[in-house]
């Protein structure tokens, strides 16, 4: 559904050049729900922009619902949805007025954009209140009625730009229903999200993004396995002796030191952090905190770009 190689961008700001993407590959599916992963100014924004023909790439090709995206955009465009960062819609029409409009927009007779409009009202549960003007709505209600509004032209593939950013969990939990069942309907779904756990639990796939590359690709459970153990995480009154006390033990596969803890790869968390623990009290190190988990997206971030994503999330 999308084919991208070699997608480049760079922007002049002052006298600097930033390179917000350098040399972009991806493949998207039909039908599969794609997560573009990182931190702040990873360039997945700008990679977005791109791919919805807003911002020319100053290298690289790419075909989107089968049109060429530089040669044809505007064929792109008539065959995508884009709902951007933010476009909390504020207006003072109801949302059925809105998705009619957007309907006419896209060239649809009136009584077909009737149509569509209360297909959306019933779709994305938005009968209650789709009749009330936009500027009355809570944050989740607006966010829902941009998704509409994103959808109502019946596109191939729906961009969406952080989604569910500043909703609270209830209204995240609404939304990630909804991205599924346009995806279960056939909708090819490519969105950013900087929070993990949406990736985790929304995306059929992650290309997780650092400095305006991929950094890795897959599913997420296929990315967390590529990390083979359990993680420990272990506060320390001192680091460096404790990376030296147990990064030769045969239990650990990994230990890297991340500012007041170290963080180990183990075989068996279970067991191996009893001994783990027992080996720093003997040596004197003192503890201050200790977690154990199965490897996170997190984790296969920290692991391919040596920082957290949770330092830099919001
Ligand atoms: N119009 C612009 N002019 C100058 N620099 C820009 C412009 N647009 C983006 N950038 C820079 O390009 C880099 C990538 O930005 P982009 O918005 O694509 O990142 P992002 O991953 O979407 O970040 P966020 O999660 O904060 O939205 C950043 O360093 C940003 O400051």
């Amino acid at each position: 559904m999308i084919e991208a190689t070699g997608l480049r961008k760079s922007f002049r700001s002052g006298g600097d050049v930033v390179e917000a993407v350098q040399g972009l590959d991806l493949k998207v599916a039909g039908g599969e729900i794609f997560g573009l992963l990182g931190p702040n100014g990873a360039g997945k924004t700008t990679t977005l922009r791109m791919l919805t023909t807003l911002t020319k790439p100053d290298g690289g090709q790419a075909t989107v619902a089968g049109a060429d995206l530089i040669a044809r955009p505007r064929e792109v465009r008539r065959r995508i949805g884009f709902v951007a960062q933010g476009q909390w819609t504020w207006s003072t029409l109801t949302a059925r007025e809105e998705l009619i409009m957007q309907a006419r927009l896209y060239g649809l007779r009136k009584s077909e954009a009737a149509v569509r409009a209360e297909q959306a009202i019933a779709d994305f549960g938005m009968t209650a209140f789709a009749d009330r003007i936009c500027r009355t709505y809570s944050g989740g209600q607006r966010r829902r009625v941009d998704i509409a509004l994103g959808i109502v032209h019946s596109p191939q593939v729906l961009f969406l730009d952080e989604p569910t950013s500043g909703l609270d969990p209830q209204s995240r939990a609404h939304l990630w229903d909804e991205v599924r069942r346009l995806r279960d309907a056939g909708t090819t779904i490519v969105l950013t999200t900087h929070y993990l756990e949406e990736a985790d639990a929304l995306c059929d796939r992650v290309a997780i993004v650092d400095h305006g590359r991929v950094v890795d690709l897959g599913s997420p459970r296929a990315l967390k396995d590529g990390i083979s153990g359990d993680v420990v995480t272990l506060g320390v009154s001192d680091p460096a002796s404790a990376l030296d006390l147990l990064s030769s033990d045969e239990g650990v596969r990994t230990a890297e030191i991340h500012g007041d803890v170290i963080r180990l790869v183990v075989g068996q968390g279970a067991q191996t952090a009893p001994l783990l623990l027992k080996r720093l009290y003997d040596a004197g190190v003192t503890l201050t905190s200790i977690e154990v988990h199965q490897p996170s997206l997190d984790d296969v971030f920290l692991a391919r770009t040596g920082r957290s994503l949770r330092d830099r999330a919001e």
